[in-house]
């Protein structure tokens, strides 16, 4: 039997995190894919849960009535209107667990019925091949019991911690939007590869592998990575070289940037 009633994605039917996390969790029997019902607008997305095996429909209100545990994951200017709609069908049994960037648990606690068990967690796309990294906080009404529960079922796709909420926003600028820098990266070394004379399909291939096994041995050591950078860097070698031009296009300082102006966007979403 699932322990957790039904389970079920409200909207983010989309080729985002909520669609990734799915067929991990239907695929290592965390959750029987009969029983999650997705719910969009549109049919544009949803073929991809029926595909998986779940149930669709293009009403809100049936995944409440039939769901005690429900994912919101519609882009940010959607969801006040979507919380309009299932504030009433929202009781006392349902756990409420936001993805929507930017949107804070102050103003899902105001938009819900008061007391509702509501949760707030960002996750990245990783989680598709089980290496996502996720963050959630708990609303007030929420309790250890439901942050024990969403942490069991997403552990399977990947590293899931509870921490302050005010640690949300961060996490979106450094993993939810840093996967995409991290993408950028990859596509620039292999680019330089290919400017080398490496064919562009094995270029991207050993450009992946690199960042895989750097964030392996960061992961395994636990080691500070200035320690293995250095340990890469032999004496007036070709690593010292390379970094002095990373240096001189002030890397550090640009990617520092990135992720200070993702968690701004994320703080300033939260007053659209
Ligand atoms: N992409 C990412 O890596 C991450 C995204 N997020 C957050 O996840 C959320 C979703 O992002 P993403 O999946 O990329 O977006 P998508 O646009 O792919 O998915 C949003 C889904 O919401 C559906 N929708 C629109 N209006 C409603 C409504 N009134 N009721 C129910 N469903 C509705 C859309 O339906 P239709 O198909 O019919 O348009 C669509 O399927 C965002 O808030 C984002 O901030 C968080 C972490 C990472
Ligand atoms: O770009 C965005 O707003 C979402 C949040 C994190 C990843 N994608």
């Amino acid at each position: 039997a699932d322990p957790w009633g039904i389970y079920a994605g409200l909207a983010g039917s989309g080729p985002g995190p909520l669609c990734s996390m799915s067929p991990r969790l239907i695929r290592l029997g965390k959750v029987p894919a009969s029983s999650i019902l997705a719910s969009a607008p549109s049919d544009k997305n949803l073929d991809a849960w029926r595909e998986s095996g779940c149930r669709t429909t293009h009403c809100n209100l049936e995944v409440l009535q039939e769901s005690t545990l429900v994912f919101l994951a519609t882009k940010p200017h959607i969801l006040p209107g979507v919380l309009q709609e299932i504030r009433p069908a929202v009781g006392s049994h349902h756990i409420v667990v936001s993805l929507v960037a930017g949107v804070t648990l102050q103003t899902l606690q105001r938009l819900l019925p008061a007391g509702t068990k509501v949760l707030r967690l960002m996750p990245n796309l990783p989680c598709v091949v089980q290496a996502g990294a996720m963050v959630f906080a708990r609303g007030s009404g929420a309790g250890d019991e439901e942050a024990a529960l969403l942490k069991s079922l997403l552990s399977s796709c990947g590293l899931c911690e509870e921490v302050p909420e005010s640690y949300i926003n961060i996490h979106t600028g450094l993993s939810g939007s840093g996967v995409a820098y991290v993408y950028l990266f990859a596509e620039a070394l292999a680019e330089g590869a290919v400017k080398m004379g490496m064919p562009g399909s094995l270029a991207s291939r050993i450009a992946a592998q690199t960042l895989l096994g750097a964030a392996k041995m960061m992961l395994e050591s636990g080691e500070h990575p200035a320690k293995l950078r250095g340990d890469v860097c032999t004496p007036g070698g070709t690593t010292i070289h390379a970094l002095h031009q990373l240096e001189k296009g002030a890397l550090r300082a640009t990617v520092m940037n990135a992720v200070e102006a993702a968690t701004n966007r994320a703080r300033d979403m939260a007053k659209d």
